[in-house]
């Protein structure tokens, strides 16, 4: 006989989990699982169990990754030089090629793989297959510091989505099969485009109407002016933090794509630290959950 107290514990912690897992059951969460939050083999061993443990729960989960350092580690190696302005890798054609191979190359295989071990039947896939996303050349303009003047920039590759087909997709959340999609789309006019993840995310979760998208980053959600995370932000108080400076950096198209997700479509959407293990299970499954959720 277990000890009454690990016992009541275990019990507490199942009878509020299940009501959740029945809340999900059917409905499709997209992860965004971040180049940041990668790289710790016990981490990316308990993210795959998480992903595992939703299909074997019946939600559909669909996993979009990154992989920014990892790309940026092989450029290195080649002796190709990383840019970035606005947030954005500036993409060459040769560029373009690594950053094809690292994301739906080895990072691609590497997730399934780990999906794959814990039991379930993950597809690598990128925004290619099954005509699932078409791109086109990205149009972002920048304000230097101190000025006012607006410049274009010339991103080479860098592409926007602009076309989100879900016949592969659903078909797929009607199988057995988990598609992990690297964030890799081919233009109407026959060019390959380097999309931003979140980006990417965010128009795969739209087209799909999830109920949730989380975002995997190395914070633990969105802080306050004082570090504390704030639990819950509505789309207009997300505004007011980006005004004001707190959210910055890396957060701002992170969080504005968060809006963008709401605005399409999407019923709730999360920030969460892809450092600490089992955040999906902890942030769907438990009350409390984990991160910031931002909802309308
Ligand atoms: N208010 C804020 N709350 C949390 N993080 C913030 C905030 N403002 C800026 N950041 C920065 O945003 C980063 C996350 O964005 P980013 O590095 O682009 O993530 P990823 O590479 O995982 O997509 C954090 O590491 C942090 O430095
Ligand atoms: C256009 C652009 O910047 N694309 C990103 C795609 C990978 C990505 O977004 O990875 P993370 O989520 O790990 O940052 C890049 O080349 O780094």
């Amino acid at each position: 006989m277990p000890d009454i107290e690990s016992f009541s514990r275990d019990a507490a912690v199942l009878s509020q989990a299940l009501p959740y897992m029945q809340r999900y059951e059917g409905k499709t969460v997209v992860v965004k699982y971040g180049g940041h939050a990668m790289g710790d083999v016990e981490l990316g061993q308990a993210f795959a169990r998480d992903i595992a443990l939703l299909k074997q729960s019946k939600v559909n989960p669909i996993v979009v990754h990154g992989g920014g350092p990892q790309i940026a580690s092989m450029l290195k190696n080649l002796g190709i030089e990383s840019k970035f302005e606005g947030g954005l890798r500036v993409t060459d054609k040769r560029t373009m090629e690594v950053v094809e191979m690292v994301l739906a190359g080895s990072i691609n295989k590497e997730i399934v793989a780990l999906i794959n071990a814990e039991g379930e039947w993950a597809i690598g896939l990128c925004g290619k297959d099954g005509n699932m996303v078409f791109a086109k050349k990205a149009t972002k303009t920048v304000k230097d510091p101190g000025s006012n003047i607006e410049r274009e920039l010339d991103l080479g590759f860098v592409g926007e989505p602009v076309e989100v087909d879900r016949t592969l997709l659903d078909l797929l959340a009607r199988s057995e099969m988990i598609p992990v999609i690297a964030p890799v789309a081919p233009g109407r006019d026959g060019q390959t485009y380097n999309i931003n993840a979140d980006t990417f995310a965010g128009a795969i979760a739209g087209s799909l109407g999830a109920k949730r998208l989380l975002f995997l980053t190395d914070v633990d959600g969105v802080l306050d002016a004082n570090k504390k995370l704030i639990p819950e932000l509505s789309a207009r108080d997300a505004r007011a933090l980006i005004a004001d400076g707190t959210i910055n950096g890396g957060m701002i198209p992170k969080v504005e794509t968060c809006l963008e997700a709401l605005d399409n479509g999407v019923e709730g959407v999360v920030i969460l630290n892809g450092k600490t293990p089992h955040v999906v299970l902890v942030e769907l499954f438990t009350a409390h959950g984990a991160g910031t959720l931002i909802v309308r």
